[in-house]
């Protein structure tokens, strides 16, 4: 079954890191997306027939040679265009304006000045008016296209905001997508529903509704291995797939020893408990710890560990009597941050274990219906197939799981003592009440010893750091600011109670620049 063309915006990747920020501004104004490469924009504006497009920032210069290009047939499409940054720049140049590398750029927050009305401020901005926006850009366009004129100025960009309202075009010199333009999700939401002229009433239960015909199409007949680990994601991306196919799903929990304490068994009793779905339990213990020993480089750990998942969903996926796919819980902060969504030259920060970590060759073809969300999109589509709060409420886990928060060589020794600090620090989140207004808590076992004094003995012994972030996305986190006392009871008991950590430390890093994960 495929689902009648909706009404949709297809949103133009030039590679910024920011781009799947603006799928998420419009889904949130209620009007379905879709991004593709400026490569292969042309084969799905003809398969989408999309109502308006979006053109996103890129690492790119208009005047570098070769640098990408909107396909030219859509500025003669006869429906609206955004351009942001990058993609205001080329469009400007396509359209017959120039563009030149700016002598100074204009780095982080910017105020511009409304010069005019135009139908994006529409029961938003007025003409005097000053706002706060977000830029980050070297080049400037120095003259416009015909038919463009100014309708907002910034220092450093005297075209921040320019339209040509005849044929429905806009361009910014600044990110609206980004959370420090605080009025930038309004302006996207009246292009996508003002200018482009659409409802405004897609929602989750048309994303999972769509999803499930996509996962039908793609698997047809054919039998689907699921990596579940009782994480949000996975958990999720089952229930999803197990409506769309029934018994052709098979879900694996691999049990790495890299767990949290209990958490093996726990996982498995509760999904078998509130699923009907097909759940193997693989105990890999030895395996992961085996190939694990002399690793000490957090890329080489991650992709050890990626591919072992994938050799044992390979062969799991024989003793179901061979799959043809692999389905994984994969969210957009992991793609992004492991690889460039348009394969371009946004750089790798870490090789999240199953986008980056996967090897180069694997046998079946993967279903990641999950891979344009973020987590808290996940948790609403999560309570829209009715996942038990205890579930869909979940910290986040990495998974390569302890081995990456254990600096260092991995053992099983570390790893228990790992397993009882961390339980003793969730422990007392959840007795204080905590667990849900921090959005990931864990501690790290470093692979450092300091000297200390118990009980007039002299002790030589590991470090333990603690962490608590608050996010909205994974891509930006604060550290979550406990109280005094609450540290000082959680690094007693630690101390106390952990034989082979003898000091605790809190981790004060946000990100940027420090990542949540400390490998
Ligand atoms: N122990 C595991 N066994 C099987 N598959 C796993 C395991 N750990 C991770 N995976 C696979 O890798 C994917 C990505 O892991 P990730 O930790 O990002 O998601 P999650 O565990 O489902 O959710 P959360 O982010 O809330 O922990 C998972 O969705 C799952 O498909
Ligand atoms: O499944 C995963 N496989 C991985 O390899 C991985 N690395 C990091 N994370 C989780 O992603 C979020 C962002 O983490 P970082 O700031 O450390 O990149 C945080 O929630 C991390 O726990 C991972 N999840
Ligand atoms: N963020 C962007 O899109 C930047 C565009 C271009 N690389 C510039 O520096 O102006
Ligand atoms: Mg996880």
């Amino acid at each position: 079954m495929t689902l009648p063309l909706q009404d949709s915006i297809l949103i133009v990747d030039f590679g910024s890191q920011v781009t799947q920020l603006i799928a998420r501004r419009v889904r949130e104004a209620g009007v379905y997306s879709e991004i593709a490469p400026f490569n292969s924009a042309a084969e799905a504006f003809e398969r989408l027939k999309p109502k308006g497009i979006i053109l996103s920032g890129g690492p790119s210069s208009v005047m570098w040679e070769d640098s990408p290009r909107a396909p030219q047939h859509f500025f003669d499409a006869g429906i609206p265009i955004l351009g942001i940054c990058y993609g205001q720049q080329t469009m400007m140049q396509q359209m017959g304006g120039t563009v030149e590398g700016g002598e100074s750029g204009e780095f982080g927050r910017a105020f511009i000045e409304v010069k005019k009305g135009c139908a994006l401020f529409d029961g938003l901005w007025s003409e005097g008016e000053k706002h706060q926006v977000w830029m980050s850009h070297g080049d400037k366009v120095t003259r416009l296209a015909p038919g463009f004129e100014v309708v907002a100025v910034s220092e450093g960009a005297p075209y921040a905001i320019t339209a040509n309202e005849e044929k429905r075009f806009y361009a910014t010199q600044f990110h609206p997508e980004v959370v420090h333009t605080p009025d930038g999700a309004k302006l996207l939401a009246n292009f996508v529903r003002h200018v482009c002229g659409l409802a405004g009433d897609w929602t989750m239960a048309e994303f999972r509704a769509t999803k499930i015909a996509d996962i039908r199409a793609q698997v047809g007949e054919g039998r689907v291995i699921c990596g579940l680990s009782g994480g949000v994601d996975s958990a999720v991306a089952a229930v999803l797939i197990h409506e769309a196919i029934g018994d052709q799903l098979t879900c694996v929990f691999v049990d790495h020893g890299l767990m949290r304490l209990g958490e093996a068994e726990q996982v498995v009793s509760l999904f078998r408990e509130h699923y009907g779905i097909k759940l193997v339990h693989v105990n890999a213990e030895e395996r992961f710890l085996n190939g694990l020993a002399g690793l000490t480089d957090p890329e080489k750990k991650r992709k050890f560990i990626g591919g072992e998942f994938i050799a044992l969903f390979e062969e799991e996926a024989k003793a179901v009597g061979g799959a043809d796919f692999l389905a994984q819980g994969t969210l957009y902060p992991d793609v992004i941050e492991s690889v460039s969504f348009t394969g371009g030259p946004s750089v790798t920060i870490k090789s999240h274990h199953n986008v980056g970590g996967l090897p180069e060759r694997m046998n079946m073809k993967l279903v990641e219906p999950l891979r344009e969300l973020f987590k808290d999109e996940v948790r609403v589509l999560g309570r829209e197939l009715g996942l038990p709060e205890i579930f869909v409420g979940r910290h986040p886990f990495p998974g390569p799981g302890l081995a990456i928060r254990i600096p260092g060589e991995v053992s099983k020794e570390r790893c228990d003592i790992l397993r009882k600090a961390d339980a003793i620090y969730l422990e007392e989140i959840r007795n204080a009440g905590l667990y849900d207004a921090i959005w990931q808590a864990f501690a790290v076992l470093l692979p450092v010893r300091t000297v200390g004094v118990m009980g007039d003995h002299r002790t030589y012994d590991s470090v333990c750091a603690l962490r608590a972030v608050t996010s909205t996305d994974g891509m930006t986190a604060d550290i979550y600011p406990f109280d005094a006392a609450f540290l000082s009871r959680v690094a007693t008991r630690i101390i106390n109670e952990v034989k082979g950590i003898n000091r605790v430390v809190y981790d004060y890093t946000s990100k940027p620049p420090g990542t949540i994960e400390w490998e």
